[in-house]
């Protein structure tokens, strides 16, 4: 380990983390806007001599939390060459990481998980989770409210960040855990017209109910079905975002009669999204699965609890215990009320202690402290110290992430 040393890769040898990139995770092509994706995040590489060892990309992103955003490192291309593995390589390019989110600014990072054994150990928790639907549209969509009635229209993507932006930007306010995007996030990853996962779906369509900016949208792409296999066509949907339920219920009863299709597909919706409640059948609309998405790290303890928005006074002395970043693993007292919040170091007796990987899956709003407690998590030293903590991080609305990275 001692000869392997982190620097930033240039824009320059970008070509030489895409062969990296490929070995680990076994892929042959490129694909499409790879590079521009990579240009766009700090890159720190880890070197063996001049060999390249291991890479660890971070796109900055600005992400919804409780009242407000925060900047984030959103950590991706996480990878070190099959011949290096478990030597500490990934942890050395982690300590690296938090001194640049330290020098940036960002008291936040964030990550996919391809494994979810492996982030827990460097402190990061599953702070948002997504429920991917079907929708059994051979026959009509069975609702329990009347959809809004105003027209549909199809619109051109190249409309879509102007026209949508601020409906996303609504909708991202009131769900934590949302990053914002810019014309190249709806072009490149929102929009493209082949989707990465699947070549067989169709180009992306947008469709939108209202004015502008519109009430209501959604992002989906379709496959035909196939008579011989018996296999009906397929509406994939994307995104769906609309300020009322009678939108919602508007574009849902739209994906679900579009001729030729059989099946409407959503694998990142939010775990309380309103159509499992008005839909009339849940045999016909289902729940096919419920998964980690947004893995979160507070990499500035204070500087994120004294951040985001909480929903009743607290006034609580928290042990955050943080085995891999020192000025974290300690006794920090948070107070919010009418005054402001704040959160600052104390010698005070702790209310609570908990590690620093479950204080981030709760600071969304998406994991209850009181679960976490009923799971031997934390340890409560004042009685209805964590009954405090719960009620004062809930949110009205779950939080949610769609777009990987
Ligand atoms: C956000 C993303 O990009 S997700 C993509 C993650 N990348 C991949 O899955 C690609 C294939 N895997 C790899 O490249 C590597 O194995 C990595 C990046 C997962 C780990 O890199 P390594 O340099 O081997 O990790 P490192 O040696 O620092 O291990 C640190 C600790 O994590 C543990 N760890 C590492 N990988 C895993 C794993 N897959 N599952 C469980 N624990 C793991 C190690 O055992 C070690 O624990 P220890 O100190 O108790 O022994």
């Amino acid at each position: 380990m001692s000869t392997v040393r982190f620097r930033e890769v240039p824009k320059s040898r970008i070509d030489r983390v895409l062969d990296h990139a490929y070995l680990v995770f076994h892929e042959e092509d490129e694909r499409p806007g790879e590079r521009e994706f990579l240009r766009r995040c700090e890159r720190t590489g880890a070197y063996e001599d001049d060999h390249l060892v291991g890479f660890l990309g971070a796109l900055p992103l600005d992400l919804s939390i409780p009242g407000g955003q925060l900047p984030c490192a959103g950590l991706t291309y996480v990878s070190v060459a099959p011949t290096h593995r478990r030597r500490g390589v990934l942890s050395g390019m982690l300590q690296e990481q938090w001194r640049r989110c330290a020098a940036a600014g960002q008291p936040l990072a964030a990550l996919w998980a391809s494994e979810t054994a492996i982030y827990g150990r460097f402190g990061f928790g599953a702070a948002t989770h997504l429920s991917s639907v079907e929708i059994d549209s051979r026959r009509p969509l069975a609702l329990r409210i009347s959809p809004d009635d105003r027209p549909l229209r199809l619109l051109d993507p190249k409309e879509a960040p102007a026209v949508l932006g601020p409906r996303y930007e609504a909708g991202r306010a009131l769900r934590a855990g949302r990053h914002a995007r810019d014309g190249y996030w709806w072009r490149e990853q929102i929009l493209s017209e082949e989707d990465e996962d699947d070549d067989e779906l169709g180009p992306p369509r947008i469709v939108t109910l209202g004015g502008n900016p519109p009430a209501g949208y959604a992002v989906y792409r379709t496959r035909a079905g196939d008579d011989e296999a018996g296999t009906p066509g397929l509406v994939h949907l994307h995104e769906l975002e609309a300020d009322t339920a009678p939108v919602a219920a508007a574009l849902w009863s739209y994906l679900a009669g579009i001729d030729l299709t059989g099946k409407v597909r959503a694998w990142s919706r939010p775990a309380d999204d309103p159509l499992l409640l008005m839909a009339t059948d849940n045999d016909q609309v289902q729940v096919t699965g419920t998964y980690p998405a947004l893995w979160l790290r507070l990499v500035d303890v204070p500087a994120a609890l004294a951040a985001r928005r909480y929903a009743r006074p607290v006034d609580l002395a928290l042990d955050v215990q943080d085995a891999t970043l020192p000025a974290n693993q300690r006794t920090f007292r948070l107070t919010s009320g009418p005054s402001g919040t704040a959160c600052t170091p104390t010698e005070d007796r702790p209310d609570l202690t908990l590690d620093v990987r479950d204080l981030a899956a709760c600071y969304l709003g998406g994991v209850r402290p009181v679960h976490l407690l009923r799971a031997g998590l934390l340890t409560e030293h004042t009685a209805d110290s964590v009954r405090a903590l719960d009620e004062a991080l809930r949110t009205e609305y779950l939080p949610f992430t769609s777009d990987e990275f």
